[in-house]
């Protein structure tokens, strides 16, 4: 089987900026890809041409054989992202979100919120409002939103934004379960690079819109057993390694 999502020279201009450049990103099943690149390097345009919230200015993007541009209700469903903030039904609860999320998307079968609220740790919030939960509550949300409907991808832009360490294990282990486990494709971006270290597969580096590196953490280990993070900032910094 080839890859699940790939892009090909995917190129964005923004009032004639190139904000992503020939941009080529090949992702495989169950595959944990790391997205790591300094402010404005491009990631969050990357993954919403991925989503096909952007139209690329040129080059494409395929996603389970489907090019996005063309056919973005095809693959709507086999996707779950956090794109930035992620925003919400504030007066509403947890499980209402998730009922109306799962209602948007065509799926009647509410069985599993529970369980999906449970596994994100967020369990009994009852009739609580989202507008009272705290910042790390809705990014367990947001997880939970992403992954109700059992996609066959999640893209996940800085989903341990501001989490606890607590959270940030919880996420840990829960990207890591839904990757082997549930065979689950993810793009994950973060600035924390010890948690990308911890369970990426594979790592994409972006600068000025174009990957510049791409490793296998098991290379890493072996070529840089003190870890990536000074390998990784000499490449952002635009250094010899
Ligand atoms: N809608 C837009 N219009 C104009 N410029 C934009 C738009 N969206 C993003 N940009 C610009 O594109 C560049 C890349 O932004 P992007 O959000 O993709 O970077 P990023 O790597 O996700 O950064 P961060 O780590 O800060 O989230 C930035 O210079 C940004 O100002």
């Amino acid at each position: 089987m080839g890859p699940l999502i790939s892009t090909h020279d995917l190129t964005k201009t923004f009032d004639g900026h190139e904000v992503v450049n020939k941009c080529s990103i090949q992702v495989n099943q169950g595959e944990i890809y790391g997205f790591l690149g300094v402010n404005g390097a491009g990631k969050t345009t990357v993954l919403k041409l991925m989503l096909g919230l952007l139209r690329p200015t040129a080059g494409s993007v395929e996603i389970l054989g489907h090019d996005v541009t063309a056919d973005r209700l095809a693959i709507a469903a086999s996707i779950g992202s956090i794109i930035e903030v992620p925003i919400f039904y504030e007066h509403l609860s947890a499980y209402e979100n998730l009922s109306i999320h799962l209602a948007y998307l065509g799926i009647t079968d509410t069985s599993t919120i529970e369980g999906t609220l449970s596994r994100v740790g967020l369990p009994n919030t009852g009739t609580q409002k989202v507008s009272q939960f705290s910042l790390g509550m809705r990014q367990r949300l947001g997880i939970a939103r992403a992954m109700i409907h059992k996609p066959r991808i999640m893209l996940l832009d800085e989903p341990i934004n501001g989490l606890d360490p607590v959270a940030i294990r919880d996420m840990r282990e829960l990207l890591l379960s839904l990757a082997k486990d549930d065979g689950i494709t993810i793009i994950i971006s973060s600035h924390i690079l010890t948690e990308i270290e911890r369970i990426a597969d594979r790592v994409g580096v972006i600068a000025n819109g174009t990957i510049i590196e791409e490793f296998s953490m098991s290379s890493m280990e072996r070529n840089h057993p003190e870890g990536m993070e000074d390998y990784v900032i000499n490449l952002m910094s635009g250094k010899a390694r």
